[in-house]
């Protein structure tokens, strides 16, 4: 069993990929093999999670999510943890391996409970095998109440496999009401402690869209069955392996980037993507103001050079182009697309290119045979995405691997989905799901820091793909450490990151 942190990759496998491998494994294992595996290793966590609970609450769902608490209510039962279990199956029609699980309950001691326990405490545990990856539909009676119950609580909660009522797909639910319950009593600092056990894989959902606010603290057995037979939907990113920087370079050695962008009234967005490139170790990093009357200089980073758009080859460099561009960067686009050898492009571009179908063909003509010709990567947040497929934002955060894929390949560009549980997908290669970042990048200008952190790598010379799981990683990392006590400013993170 593990504890999954952001320091380590791990594939991740959809509903298809897992009921296959499950398939496979049933087969060539005795009956009831991988719920009597998955039934204690949910009770060993459940011990150690919660090893003075007075009352453990094991609530069963009809299927077998629901097999699985019950084989875990029979370890606890002989561990003398008296757990009360309620089920809402039907033994007339509950599948073989949960009404084995059941038997083995009873053998063991279990008597179903009427009704759930009242007067749960933070000492306590509620066990939640309602639905796993079979969840159909919203929840509804008992099933919904009981799952209400326990983001109401104080109890901390263990998910089996999934938070009930999550698709594993996506990360969203049937009916958000769950979902938003859980964030705004979170919101509210009341909420329980989170856990979930992902059993035989790591599911996607769980790391993206409302995923990584109902899941807690995930931890994951894979039931001693080796998942390599089947290709993962996305890989949960792990640290980049930079190593340190060769003596012998020089301020060539790692590139130019331009920042376009900063018309009139924003020109602090085109700055804070500017000081993320020179922090994130750009060689040379330009700016293109399109305000008229900007400033020639910005005293307080000197090492930024301020040039005028048109003065700029940008056959060499990396541009990063959007950050508060208005409708002036419009314009400058066909240059950008037809010479840059590098592109990050970000907000206002990307706008732009939603409603131009040439600067779409001008895009789409930056990808060579290879995919890697000259490096484009799209760094829309949801709305932006939207705009680009010509669909909401709730369509988009419905199935953020499906979109960012869709915009792949719409574009044939490297891009990044952004918002919790950022997806990066690219041209033939398996999406990555970023594991760090947290809330406090909700405020002005993160996204700007991004963009020149990605700059920063692409001048670099790393590959597209590489350049921006690895900036994204860091800026999430970074917030993931930021002190407590110190409010997280664009600026700042701008300056802090690497
Ligand atoms: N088999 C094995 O070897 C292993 C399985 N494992 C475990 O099994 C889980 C998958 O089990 P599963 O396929 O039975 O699906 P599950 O999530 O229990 O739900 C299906 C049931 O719920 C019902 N239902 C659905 N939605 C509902 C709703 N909204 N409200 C009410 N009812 C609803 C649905 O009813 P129906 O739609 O048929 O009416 C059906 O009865 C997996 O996540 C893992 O935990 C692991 O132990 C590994 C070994
Ligand atoms: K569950």
């Amino acid at each position: 069993m593990l504890r999954i942190t952001p320091d380590h990759p791990h594939p991740l496998f959809d509903i298809a990929a897992t009921r296959r491998l499950e398939q496979a494994a049933t087969a060539a294992l005795p009956p009831h093999t991988l719920m009597q595996r998955a039934g204690l290793a949910t009770a060993r966590l459940a011990l150690a999670l919660a090893p003075h609970a007075r009352t453990v609450w094991i609530a069963c769902g009809p299927g077998n999510n629901g097999g699985d608490g019950l084989e875990a209510a029979a370890h606890l039962q002989r561990w003398g943890k008296q757990p009360v279990v309620t089920w809402l199956g039907d033994e007339a029609k509950a599948p073989a391996d949960s009404l084995a699980a059941l038997a083995r309950a009873r053998q063991a001691g279990v008597v179903l409970a009427a009704a759930p326990p009242t007067a749960l405490t933070r000492q306590d545990l509620c066990i939640d095998a309602l639905l796993g990856i079979g969840s159909a539909r919203a929840p509804e009676g008992r099933m919904a109440e009981w799952i209400a119950r326990f983001s109401r609580g104080v109890a901390p909660v263990l998910a089996v496999d999934l938070p009930s009522g999550m698709n594993a797909d996506t990360g969203t639910f049937a009916t958000n009401p769950i979902a938003e319950s859980a964030i705004s009593i979170r919101a509210a600092g009341g909420f329980h402690a989170q856990y979930t056990l992902s059993l035989l894989t790591l599911k996607p959902g769980l790391f993206t869209a409302h995923g990584r606010d109902a899941a807690g603290q995930v931890w994951f057995h894979d039931l001693g069955v080796d998942s390599a037979a089947q290709t993962p939907a996305a890989i949960l990113q792990g640290p980049p392996l930079d190593g340190p920087r060769a003596h012998a370079t020089h301020k060539g050695s790692y590139g130019d980037v331009a920042v376009i962008g900063g018309a009139p009234g924003m020109a602090g967005a085109a700055l804070l993507a500017a000081c993320a490139a020179l922090h994130g170790g750009a060689g040379r990093v330009f700016v293109a103001l399109l305000d008229p009357q900007a400033m020639p200089v910005d005293t307080s980073q000197p090492e930024l050079m301020l040039r005028c758009a048109s003065s700029l080859d940008l056959a060499p460099m990396t541009a990063v182009c959007g950050c508060g561009g208005g409708d002036a960067v419009r314009h400058l686009l066909p240059k950008v697309f037809s010479t840059a050898a590098h592109a990050v492009i970000d907000a206002d571009a990307l706008n732009s290119i939603a409603t131009d179908t040439q600067l779409q063909t001008l895009l789409r003509a930056r990808t060579g045979r290879d995919g890697s010709a000259r490096a484009t990567v799209l760094t829309p947040h949801p709305l932006e995405a939207a705009r680009l497929l010509g669909a909401s934002a709730v369509q988009i955060q419905a199935d953020r691997l499906g979109a960012a894929q869709q915009l792949v390949e719409r574009f044939g560009c490297v891009v990044v989905l952004k918002g919790s549980g950022t997806v990066i997908a690219a041209p033939g290669q398996v999406a990555a799901i970023n594991p760090t970042g947290n809330a406090r990048l909700a405020t002005a200008g993160t996204g700007d820091v991004l963009a020149g952190m990605i700059g920063a790598r692409l001048a670099a010379g790393r590959p597209a793909f590489q350049a921006a799981c690895e900036a994204v990683y860091q800026h999430g990392l970074a917030a993931d450490r930021w002190p407590e006590d110190r409010a997280l400013t664009a600026g700042e993170l701008a300056a802090a990151n690497r």
